[in-house]
């Protein structure tokens, strides 16, 4: 299992000074999309600079025109994109044959999905490395988690790695552990907290003996 931190509500100096607290316990830096709404790709550029060891995802949420973000996306040194899975099929299959030439990975973001379990099937048929259950922040407003949603993916998927993400705090991410995702997404539960370093050594340590 895989920790990544989600950046979504800082700027690059501020994205590079949270990394830098907490890089010793993450796997993977994602640039979310907000970030990458103000400031560009140019985010997930100087992250990949800052920090070559770790990986860095871009979440572009691409809806359409997926080789030709997937392309700019891993110019700027995105190891892992993300689309959605709510894009057309074309669309899913040309993000992977872009992301298979340059190298790259690409995570399919469940979120909005209404046939889950159909559509985790068919996207998973198209070659992605990983497929991602996602409650918004607008859903986690109302009180919504991913966990039925990420049994309902390990139950169909076959040859993705699994992925979840959504509100993910220290008190539940024992039941996220239980669940064995490939891989868990934090934001806020690391990014809002006052002592980050301390959260994501737990966090980590939590996620290693759950393995
Ligand atoms: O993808 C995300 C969201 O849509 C904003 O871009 C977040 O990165 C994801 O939800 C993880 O963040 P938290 O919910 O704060 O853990």
């Amino acid at each position: 299992m895989e920790l990544q931190l989600a950046l979504d509500l800082v700027n690059i100096p501020e994205a590079k000074k949270l990394v830098k607290e907490v890089e010793e316990y993450v796997d993977i830096v994602e640039i979310g999309t907000p970030v990458i709404i103000n400031e560009g790709l140019r985010a997930v550029k100087e992250i990949k600079q800052e920090f070559p060891h770790l990986k860095v995802l871009a979440d572009l949420k691409i809806m359409d025109a997926a080789a030709y973000e997937v392309m700019k996306a891993s110019e700027a040194g995105a190891d892992i994109i993300t689309i959605l899975g709510v894009a057309e099929d074309l669309s899913i299959k040309g993000a992977v044959e872009e992301a298979k030439k340059q190298g790259k990975k690409i995570l399919v973001d469940m979120i909005g999905v209404k046939n889950l379990e159909e559509r985790a099937k068919e996207v998973d048929e198209f070659g992605v490395d990983y497929i991602c259950v996602h409650t918004g922040y607008d859903l986690q407003a109302v009180g919504k988690n991913s966990l039925e949603d990420l049994a309902t993916i390990k139950r169909v998927v076959k040859n993705a790695k699994t992925a979840i993400a959504g509100g993910i705090k220290l008190n539940t991410l024992p039941e996220v552990i239980k669940a064995k995702p490939d891989l868990i997404i934090v934001g806020g539960g690391i990014t809002g907290q006052e002592d980050k370093r301390a959260v994501a050594a737990e966090m980590k340590k939590m996620i290693q003996q759950g393995e």
